[in-house]
Order: C-alpha cells, then sequence, then structure tokens
C-alpha cells in the first residue's frame, strides 16, 4: 500500500482556469448544450424534496437555458417523485433565485403512498416537464431549460445493473432527445452551489478549447453541514482531493460518481477507436432535428429504455458506463483511461458542488462497505489495475488505481494489530523487540536514552510509526485540515479497517463462493432531527445493533484489558522489559476507542450502543482470548 500510494506523490497538479475571461473568446451562441443526469433511486431513504433541490440548481446555472436539459433518472419508478418534479416544474418557472426560498415545498412524504409503496417492476416513463422550446418564466422573459422525468423499465428477471444501468439508459434517452456533446453526472444527494461552474467547464470541455484526448473533468466531492472535528472523516480528503491532485499530474483523476462532466464521445470507444452504437440516432455526432415532445423522439426514447433493450449489444462492456462493479464510478474512470482518455481535476476554491454525508456510524460503514466490495471486484478481475492496468496505463497510472482497489487490503494489518498486541500482552507473550531493562517506570525516558536499548529495531519501529504518522498528519494538515479532524481521520482508517473494510472481503469471499449475493445498498439521505443534534456535537451514533460494529468493540475492550493489564505490570515489575510497544499499541486502542466506552456505559440517549451489540462482542472476545490462551502458548 505505501508503494502504490508513492504514485501519487510523483507529480501533483493543480489547475486555475478564469471563466470570467471566457466570452472573450467564445461567443454565448456557440456554448455547446449539455446535458444533466441526476440519478435517484428509493424516494423513502432519498426525499424527493431533495432530488427536486439539485434539479433546481443546475436549472439555475448561468447559462443560455435553451442549452440546458436536465434529466431526472428514477430507478424506485415512484409518483411520488414524479409528482414532486411536476410540482417543480411549475415552481421553478415562478421562482428562478430558488435557493433561498425552497423551504416552501419542505413537506414529508405521504403516509398513504409510503405504506403502498414498494421498488418494484415497473414500466418506462419519459416525461417532458418543462421544453425549452416553449416554456418561459412567469414574467414571459426567459426561457426555461428541458426538465426530463424519466424512469426506464425494470423487470424482476433481468439485471438491472443499479446505477450503471441507470446512467446508461439515460445516455440514450439524452441522446435522442437532446444529444448534448458534454454530459455531467449529478448524485440526488449533491447540489450545484456555484452557478459559473459550466462556463468554468467550457474552458476545458469546449470544442474550442478541448485537447483531443481529454474526455472528462471532474470536481471533487465536496460537502456541506459537517461537524467540526468531521468525527466520521467524511471529508475522504485523502480519497477524494490528495489523491485526485497527484493523478492529475499523471493522465488525469478517476472518475467518483457525481459532479463529473464527461464529452459524450467517450462513452463510444477509445479516442482512436469509435464504435458505432447500434441505432444511428445515438451516435454521439448525431443531430437532433426533431422536438423533444414530438412522438417520433418519445417512441424512440421509449424503445431504448426497455429492460432488454441492452441484450447483445456493447452497453455496459464496451460502450457507455461499464457494468461489473458496485463501484461503476471508479470502473468506468479506469477502463475510459485504460482506453487512452485523459481527465482533469478541477477543484475551485468556491465548491463547484455539495453533497450530504451519512449522519450515523452505521450508514457510514455500510457506505465503505459496497464500495470495498466494489474495489476488490475489479481488483481481482481480469482487468485488474496491477496488470490490465499497468500495462495500458503506465506503472504509475495502474499503482493509483491499484491503491484504491486494494483499499480493503488494509482490514488485514489493522485487524492484526488491533488484536495480536493486546492478546499476546494477556498472554505475556512479547511479540516485539525488547528494551532492555530500566530503573525508570516511565517508558519515555527509556526510549530516549539509547544507552538503555539493545535492539536497534526497537528505533526502527518507533521511527517508523512516528514517520507514517507524521506524514499523514502534515499531508492533512498542510491541506487545509486541522489537528481535529486529522485525528478523526486516522481513528476512522482504523474504525473502517476494523469494519467495513473486514466486512467487504468477506462478502466477496463468499459471493465467489455463491453463499450471498451483494447489491447497491442505496445510503439513506433522511436525517433525523436527533440524530442531527448529536452529530453536530460531535457524538458518535450508534443505535442500531449492527454487526459491523462488533469488531469494533471487541477491540476496545480487548485493548482497554490489555493496556491496565501492562500498566500493571509496569509498576509490578518496575521494568519495561518486553512489553513496551504492546502496551503502547493497547494504549493508542484504547485512544482511539475513546467513544465508544462513552457509547457503551455512559450515554443514556438513543445513539448510544445496544446492550444486545455490548453482550455479544463481549462473549466473542471473551472466546477469542481462550483460543489465543491455547495457541499462544502452544506455540511457544
Ligand atoms: O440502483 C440504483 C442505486 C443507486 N442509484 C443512485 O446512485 C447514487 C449514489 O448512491 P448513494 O446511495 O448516494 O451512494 P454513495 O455511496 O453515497 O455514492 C458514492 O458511491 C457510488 C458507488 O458505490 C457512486 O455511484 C456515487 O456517485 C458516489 O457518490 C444516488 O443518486 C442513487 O439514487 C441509482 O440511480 N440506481
Ligand atoms: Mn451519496
Amino acid at each position: 500500500m505505501w508503494s502504490t500510494a508513492q504514485a501519487f506523490r510523483m507529480n501533483p497538479v493543480s489547475r486555475k482556469v478564469f471563466p470570467e475571461t471566457l466570452e472573450k473568446l467564445l461567443e454565448r451562441k456557440d456554448f455547446p448544450a449539455m446535458d444533466i443526469f441526476i440519478c435517484t433511486a428509493d424516494p423513502f431513504k432519498e426525499p424527493p424534496i431533495n432530488v427536486v433541490n439539485t434539479a433546481l440548481s443546475v436549472m439555475a446555472y448561468d447559462y443560455p437555458s435553451e442549452k440546458l436539459s436536465v434529466y431526472v433518472s428514477d430507478d424506485g419508478g415512484s409518483e411520488l417523485t414524479m409528482f414532486a418534479f411536476m410540482e417543480a416544474a411549475k415552481f421553478g418557472k415562478i421562482w428562478l433565485p430558488f435557493c433561498k426560498e425552497n423551504n416552501i415545498m419542505d413537506r414529508c412524504p405521504d403516509v398513504y403512498f409510503r405504506s403502498n409503496y414498494v421498488i418494484s417492476a415497473h414500466a418506462v416513463e419519459v416525461k417532458v416537464l418543462l421544453n425549452s422550446k416553449q416554456d418561459v418564466d412567469i414574467n414571459g422573459k426567459l426561457l426555461m431549460p428541458n426538465l426530463v422525468y424519466f424512469s426506464r423499465e425494470k423487470s424482476k428477471t433481468t439485471p438491472h445493473h443499479f446505477k450503471a444501468g441507470a446512467l446508461n439508459a439515460l445516455l440514450r434517452v439524452s441522446g435522442i432527445m437532446t444529444n448534448a456533446p458534454i454530459i455531467l453526472t449529478l448524485d440526488c444527494d449533491m447540489y450545484s452551489n456555484d452557478p459559473s461552474t459550466l462556463e468554468r467547464v467550457l474552458c476545458y470541455l469546449s470544442d474550442k478549447f478541448r485537447k483531443p484526448n481529454c474526455g472528462y473533468v471532474q470536481f471533487p466531492q465536496r460537502f456541506h453541514g459537517l461537524n467540526r472535528a468531521d468525527i466520521y472523516a467524511s471529508e475522504l480528503k485523502r480519497l477524494l482531493i490528495l489523491a485526485p491532485y497527484g493523478m492529475d499530474g499523471l493522465l488525469g483523476p478517476s472518475y467518483v460518481g457525481t459532479g463529473c462532466f464527461f464529452h459524450r464521445r467517450v462513452f463510444f470507444g477509445g479516442p482512436s477507436a469509435y464504435i458505432e452504437p447500434e441505432i444511428p440516432a445515438l451516435s454521439p455526432s448525431n443531430n437532433v432535428d426533431k422536438p423533444i415532445n414530438s412522438e417520433k423522439i418519445l417512441n424512440l426514447a421509449h424503445h431504448v429504455s426497455g429492460c432488454n433493450y441492452e441484450n447483445k449489444t456493447n452497453w455496459g462492456s464496451k460502450m457507455g458506463f461499464r457494468y461489473g462493479s458496485l463501484v461503476e464510478d471508479y470502473y468506468t474512470g479506469f477502463r475510459l483511461q485504460c482506453e487512452g482518455w485523459h481527465s482533469i481535476f478541477c477543484n475551485p476554491s468556491r465548491p463547484a458542488f455539495l453533497g450530504d454525508v451519512p449522519i450515523n456510524l452505521n450508514d457510514i460503514l455500510n457506505q465503505t462497505k459496497r464500495w470495498s466490495v466494489g474495489l476488490l471486484e475489479v481488483g481481482f478481475s481480469k482487468f485488474s489495475p496491477l496488470t490490465f492496468g499497468v500495462r495500458a496505463m503506465g506503472i504509475l497510472m495502474g499503482l493509483s488505481y491499484a491503491h484504491y482497489a486494494f483499499w480493503p487490503v488494509w482490514s488485514f494489518p489493522v485487524a492484526t494489530y488491533a488484536f495480536l498486541p493486546s492478546l499476546a500482552l494477556l498472554n505475556a507473550i512479547p511479540i516485539f523487540p525488547k528494551v532492555k531493562s530500566t530503573p525508570t517506570p516511565l517508558w519515555i525516558a527509556s526510549t530516549w536514552s539509547q544507552s538503555h536499548v539493545n535492539e536497534p529495531w526497537f528505533f526502527l519501529y518507533i521511527f517508523l510509526f512516528l514517520g507514517a504518522y507524521g506524514q499523514d498528519c502534515l499531508d492533512f494538515v498542510l491541506n487545509e485540515g486541522t489537528l481535529e479532524r486529522w485525528w478523526s481521520d486516522q481513528r476512522m482508517w482504523l474504525i473502517r479497517g476494523l469494519s467495513s473494510f473486514l466486512f467487504g472481503s468477506i462478502e466477496l469471499i463468499s459471493n465467489y463462493l455463491g453463499m450471498a449475493t451483494h447489491g447497491f445498498n442505496v445510503t439513506s439521505k433522511v436525517i433525523d432531527d436527533e440524530q442531527r443534534k448529536r452529530y453536530d456535537q460531535g457524538i458518535f451514533e450508534f443505535g442500531v445493533s449492527s454487526p459491523l460494529f462488533v469488531p469494533l468493540i471487541m477491540a476496545s475492550i480487548l485493548n482497554l484489558v490489555a493496556f491496565l493489564g501492562g500498566i500493571l505490570h509496569i509498576f509490578k515489575e518496575r521494568s519495561l522489559d518486553n512489553f513496551s510497544i504492546q502496551i503502547l499499541i493497547a494504549g493508542f486502542g484504547v485512544l482511539n476507542s475513546l467513544p465508544f466506552y462513552k457509547a457503551m456505559v455512559l450515554r443514556r440517549d438513543k445513539g448510544r450502543m445496544p446492550i444486545k451489540t455490548t453482550i455479544t462482542s463481549t462473549i466473542l472476545i471473551g472466546v477469542l482470548y481462550e483460543i489465543s490462551y491455547f495457541l499462544l502458548k502452544s506455540c511457544n
């Protein structure tokens, strides 16, 4: 993992463009058309009001409206979402500076819909809600952008490939209706925060300025409403900001699923290997000459949204967004770059998009678990970045992608460090280099004076620990980070390693063995007020009894017991002997586990650790200790 991380350090690049000068070089009438895709899948985990907000925020881009088309893909096929959008269409007309007033529609989904709703098979729905050729705002002045509600056909028997499937259907439908050369993909939990973003993008993607191989421009995922310490490290600074800077100096950043502008052509083969789609109307160079709501166009749009349409076509394998991984974004970007497309990372100081983050630990861990499964699927496929990727894109790009793909591999060292040193300590077995006995009970005193140490390994060990942590901390803090957030970041890395990564790896294995199947478990965006309050105060949210918490509690209990035992040992023997590093590691574990102890013992609110989970974990750690007792004793 260390070596793959070095690829990001070779040539980091940070870019700047000046969209204010764009109009001197490119007339507004020559601005290219833009198709904007918004994905939603579940009206109860993703409240339609939020999806509407996302759509309204992009409809209000500072851009010629007649060139703007917003397509909303509803994988839930829900009447509620459609209804919300019909209202939104009317609402949009009355209200252009909408950002301030959108509270008007802030209502809860109707109980009637809720009780009758199951996501199931549904037919195609294509509804033109606003037509840029006809619809004007309430004053009769401004044209409105196109707004299309779309729900592809779904059946129980045909795989729908989750979001990638939805995006491919959107690619085809938008191709038939407007076929803009530039496409923005956006998740429904992320809204536009800067009306001038499209002009910024033109500096990279308009015909006049685009480099021939440039395929997409990725904006970082940035989030609003993080608490001060960002306790769940939702910022994902390393993954979403630092790594892309590094890749930008190579062939460009990976695609992260949202906030990304594509040149439509990239979905039809490599820069010099064009793949002709099965019907000419879908070709990226096709000129749409019929009105968006003409019967012919609508019929064709229905045709390409059928659930069997993709059979025996290249969609998902060589064309469009790629199937085969739960992280369709990462995988698609990777395959596009292997085909020869370059990309650009654009991180303006005012965030172009802002998104929601889950505010409870269980949701976060489930999300990371899904990513782990998806990443490993790519890592161990025939298109693995380490083999296929390195050959197609060169060693550094291959390593960069491998660094993501094998992210979950951290679970093994993290789990080892969480359990092994403490178990060994409790069994009085030293596993690290020794420090020679000194009369002082303070470990620091002994590590500082070299004369007392008889093994250089001890220092190498301390050096590596402090070096790695120091570098990590510096990287973080120097890039608009704070020490407080860094601490959360390293803690979440341990938590993810011990939980999501581990469960993700297990899920992948059981999947290969045919024991389970995994799906795209949509992250809930519903905010409970009480939870929100606790989150804002920086308090961890547990609440549900989730297996994802079990290894975490096990480790926190074990480390506490081992640490206390170790300290007792020091005072009894008045020597540090063989166990200093083990005690240190246990102590570090304890420090990181503080929120867990609080949640298990001190808290009484709804977000505390459920007793059931605590008891299960305590029993399991007891069993693990017994096993270790027999194993370690027999090894010794
Ligand atoms: O069958 C599906 C499942 C999901 N979605 C949409 O996909 C988006 C992302 O889903 P979310 O639950 O928010 O997942 P996150 O883990 O927050 O998303 C990250 O990870 C995903 C891959 O796992 C990427 O697709 C996302 O862009 C990226 O932000 C949402 O708009 C969903 O509505 C669909 O359209 N159809
Ligand atoms: Mn999301």
